[in-house]
């Protein structure tokens, strides 16, 4: 766990726990002894920590935090590091977090490799930088680094670190190298300046001012999230109390965080997120399915959606044929495509140089012909069957075998896509959420013909486009979408029934999510639902006027089509269903504990019907999809994670009366296998793919 070498007068240990180096109890158990044996060894003048393999320390092991707590702390192993009178150098490469970032804040000097990246990120997974780095990290840098750092969570790279003194020094090349020689360097020079508890805060007297400009910002861009808000107190009390006070108040509000509900939450979408990449569809998975390499991409459409995915592909150097069928779309789009990467490299998000060479690889052009050997292309026109039957058709036959000819529809069957082609195996859906270049969610979608293969490099595509991908199985709407659905639905037969948007909006923007289902649909637009509801109609062969109130025998809401002729088609129009004029309902106007459990117990249901037919493999795929495509609070954990927590008995019951009131929407049947679930009490570590969080 802990290597131990000595060469010459320095020893150098090795923290070896793969993948991340991770202090588990092993670890912290291994890393004292060698710190007792460095420090005893009379030959030793000086320890260099590192790490080995591809990172230095990048945390406390997450996984043992639902664990009871084994001595010795980490906070005990560091001190050991401080008091010695021997130098301690951290030399860093790769990721320096958390934990890992406390540990070089104990050693008296640290370095690091220039790719490196250190940072405080626990305030993510709902917790504080709890072994002194709230006490270390603002003597060091400052309050105001400090609270940016520590409310955020990002990582820097080492040349800023080194701009605010988190780092003495960049090295290139071998680590145990460059620790050894900065260490020789080193011996015999005092150490009391280099221990961070000697030193004050350097800017404490504006202690207050800096924890209120931060406290409100945390609160504003952060809302409902307990940790940063603990955070900003953590870290005003390295400047307003004695380091030792300090530690005690860190300490309280660590133990508050750790058993907050949001901690564990935020630690199950953390092991969700790597679980959905860990995918499986029949005939493959993750590990049997090799990608194919991608270079060159098309994208079909130079609308909203086109655009923005053009610009992940264009950004993360992707050769794009953007096809657009008349000049006047082309040069728009293009337009739309420089002006989103222009303002990503002014707010410092996109680098200049990935910039630059993103225009180089943009090739706008109206002729299909030059598609001819691309080996991805994305088709984002609208929602229309025909129209993409007709394009894929035409595709197959221009382009060469193995080009993969891939959907952004967010609703249609990519079997019913696949069959206008004769390379059904190389068909698939990737569906991107508005605005693309922004929202993290990539749904990749399997027919019944698509290889395993080509589930592989959509995959592969979505990592390397910085895209958290989960992989589906066809059907109508998909995960996302279909699990939308019912909450969508509901949403507008409550206003059916007398509710108005505002109180809608604001029953669910209070459980978390950052806007209610009313303004993002204004968001998104209008005519979306619209058109999804007429090609639904129109694929059963039903017509549907103004007032159709059914639709196959299922209640469907006026209001849809209603807005649609009104042109109220949301943010884009400048009007939508904040200026919309409220539908006198005859029902009495229903409470907030309804609006709620009618938005989200029905979308739940439908979450594990989702299940139940395969369509998701795990829960996990369903609460990272809303994570990451809805922007569902990471504190609630996804939906199937809340409605374990809510109980699947009081959940099945809700449903079962929703049912019996509203006949006429199927989205109400209740689901088998979350009657089965809660008659059998499951506990959910039985029915997630095991992510070992606390559940
Ligand atoms: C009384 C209590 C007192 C406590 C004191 C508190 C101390 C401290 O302040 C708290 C912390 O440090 S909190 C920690 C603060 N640190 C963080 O929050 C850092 C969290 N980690 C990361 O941000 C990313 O993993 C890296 C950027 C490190 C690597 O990214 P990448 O190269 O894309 O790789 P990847 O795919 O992401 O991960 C590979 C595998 O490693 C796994 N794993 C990773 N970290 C883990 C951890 N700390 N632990 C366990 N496991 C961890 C990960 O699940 C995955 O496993 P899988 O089974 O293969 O799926």
């Amino acid at each position: 766990m802990v290597d131990y070498s000595v060469h010459g007068q320095v020893a150098v240990l090795e923290v070896n726990n793969p993948p991340v180096n991770a202090f588990s109890h092993n670890v912290r158990v291994g890393l004292d002894r060698s710190i007792d044996k460095a420090i005893k060894d009379t030959n030793v003048k000086a320890i260099v920590i590192c790490g080995k393999g591809r990172t230095f320390p990048a945390g406390a092991d997450i996984r043992e935090f639902d664990q009871p707590h084994k001595e010795p702390s980490l906070t005990l192993v560091f001190e050991k590091l401080e008091k010695t009178t021997k130098p301690v150098v951290a030399a860093i490469h790769g990721t320096c977090l958390g934990g890992g970032l406390e540990c070089a804040l104990f050693c008296h000097y640290r370095i690091a490799q220039k790719t490196a990246r250190v940072g405080f990120p626990e305030v993510q997974i709902g917790i504080l930088p709890g072994a002194a780095g709230t006490q270390r990290l603002p003597r060091l840098t400052g309050l105001h680094v400090a609270m940016d750092m520590i409310t955020s969570g990002r990582h820097i790279f080492a040349p800023e670190a080194l701009k605010y003194g988190i780092i003495d020094e960049m090295f290139t090349g071998d680590v145990i190298n460059a620790g050894i020689k900065f260490a020789k360097s080193v011996m015999n020079k005092p150490l009391e300046d280099r221990c961070l508890m000697n030193k004050t805060v350097k800017d404490a007297d504006q202690a207050d001012q800096i924890a209120d400009e931060f406290m409100s910002l945390v609160k504003r861009k952060y809302k409902g999230f307990e940790a940063p808000i603990d955070c900003v107190k953590a870290v005003k009390a390295s400047a307003t109390l004695p380091y030792r006070e300090g530690l005690k108040m860190e300490s309280r509000l660590m133990q508050k965080l750790l058993l907050s509900g949001q901690s564990a939450a935020q630690r199950y979408a953390f092991f969700s997120e790597r679980a959905v990449s860990r995918w499986k569809m029949p005939g493959g998975n993750f590990q049997t399915a090799k990608p194919l390499p991608i270079k060159s991409t098309a994208v079909i459409g130079a609308g909203t959606m086109g655009t923005g995915i053009a610009v992940c592909l264009l950004n993360a150097g992707y050769q794009v044929y953007l096809l657009e069928q008349n000049q006047k779309f082309l040069e728009n789009g293009v337009k739309t495509i420089r002006g989103i990467i222009e303002g990503s490299v002014r707010l410092g998000k996109t680098p200049m140089a990935v910039a630059q060479k993103a225009a180089t690889l943009l090739k706008p052009t109206m002729k299909y012909e030059d598609l001819a050997d691309v080996d991805l292309v994305i088709e984002a026109v609208y929602e229309n069957l025909s129209l993409k039957r007709e394009i894929f058709s035409k595709l197959d036959k221009l382009c060469k075998p193995t080009t993969l000819l891939c959907s952004n529809t967010s609703s249609l069957d990519i079997d019913r896509i696949g069959t206008a082609t004769k390379r059904g195996d190389k068909v698939a859906g990737m569906h991107f959420f508005a605005p693309a270049y922004y929202m993290r969610l990539l749904e990749n979608i399997y027919s019944t013909q698509t290889s395993p293969t080509t589930a592989a490099t959509i995959m592969d595509v979505g990592r390397k486009i910085g895209k958290v991908s989960v992989l589906v199985k066809s059907c109508q709407g998909f995960l996302a979408n279909r699990m939308r659905g019912p909450f969508a639905v509901e949403a507008y037969f409550l206003l059916e029934e007398g509710s108005t948007p505002q109180e809608v909006d604001s029953v669910m923007e209070n459980l978390g999510m950052p806007m209610g289902p009313f303004k993002t649909g204004d968001l998104s637009g209008l005519d979306i639902g619209y058109k999804i509801q007429t090609e639904l109609a129109k694929s059963k062969g039903v017509e549907l006027s103004v007032d159709s109130k059914f639709l196959m025998g299922e209640r469907i809401s006026t209001l849809t089509r209603t807005m649609y002729d009104n042109g109220r088609l949301g943010r884009k129009t400048g009007k939508g269903w904040y200026r919309y004029e409220k539908p006198g309902g005859k029902l009495a106007t229903p409470d907030e504990e309804e609006i709620l459990e009618r938005l989200m117990y029905s979308c739940i249901n439908e979450g594990f019907k989702i299940l139940e037919e395969g369509v998701a493999a795990t829960p996990e795929d369903i609460d990272i999809s809303w994570i990451y495509g809805f922007s569902w609070p990471k504190y609630l954990g996804g939906p199937m994670y809340y409605a374990n927590r809510i109980g699947l008995d009081k959940i099945y019951q809700r449903i079962c009366y929703y049912h019996e009131n509203f006949p006429y929407s199927s989205h109400w049947i209740p689901s088998r296998l979350l009657l089965k679930l809660s008659e059998n009490k499951v506990p959910m570590s039985q029915w997630c793919s095991g992510t070992d969080s606390k559940l």
